[in-house]
């Protein structure tokens, strides 16, 4: 089954400007985990922003689960596309703890669930302990981590990663890849990630797109 649809996906910064994306096509099945490869400027951010709902297409649909989430007629909120994102520059909220960036979206979580999963969380990016301190107050790593567990945490139907593992060292950035292969694995959960790095293609992805530079729409194909 196809958890991810999308068809005919046209994008412009401007309407002045050559679209970024020009009628993309892509399906992604349940579970699989997608590489999406390609020059600096070729769309790859713009393609996951698409996705989540942070920027409006000009034409095209994308469906999430079978439910449409965008087309000419609907447009449903990042919130409500059942779909997790992990930024290149993490986004996580300045005033909040690395406990309230992390629970900030199982408010549907009884108390104990949300605490139990954030424990989950913790451990599994290495960071218990650091639960009480504020973003500015860990490094880019760490900021890293916390944002790859508060996407992780409300159990997102599709995970996005804008290149999640750049700020790692080499050590821990093999650690958390081989833990997130595992996971993704284990949870059956579809996953497309961003990178520069064909290591992280090699060890986690089934396969991988590559975005043309100037346009995307018939310039990408699988490796
Ligand atoms: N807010 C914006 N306004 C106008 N143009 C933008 C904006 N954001 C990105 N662009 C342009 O859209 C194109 C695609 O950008 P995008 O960030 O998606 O590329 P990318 O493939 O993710 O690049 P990189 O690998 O360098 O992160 C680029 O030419 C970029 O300059």
């Amino acid at each position: 089954m196809s958890i991810l649809e999308i068809e005919g996906l046209t994008f412009s910064f401007t309407k002045k400007e050559e679209p970024v994306i020009d009628d993309f096509s892509l399906s992604i099945e349940k579970g699989e985990i997608v590489g999406i490869l390609g020059r600096s400027g070729s769309g790859k951010s713009t393609l996951l922003r698409l996705i989540s709902g942070l920027e409006m297409p000009l034409k095209g649909t994308i469906k999430v689960a079978g439910k449409t989430v965008v087309s000419e007629r609907v447009y449903l909120h990042p919130e409500e596309r059942g779909v997790g994102m992990v930024f290149q520059d993490y986004a996580l909220f300045p005033h909040m703890t690395v406990k309230n960036n992390i629970l900030f979206g199982l408010s549907r979580m009884s108390r104990n669930e949300r605490k139990q999963r954030m424990d989950e969380m913790l451990e599994l990016v290495q960071l218990e302990g650091f639960e009480n301190r504020y973003p500015h107050e860990l490094s880019g790593g760490q900021q890293q981590r916390v944002a790859l567990a508060r996407a992780l945490a409300p159990k997102p139907s599709i995970l996005l990663m804008d290149e999640p593992f750049s700020n790692l060292d080499a050590d821990l950035r093999e650690t958390i890849r081989e833990e997130l292969g595992v996971i993704l694995n284990n949870a059956n959960m579809t996953c497309i990630m961003v990178t520069h790095d064909r290591h992280d293609v090699e060890a986690i992805c089934d396969r991988s797109v590559v975005l043309g530079f100037t346009s995307i729409s018939n310039n990408y194909c699988r490796i």
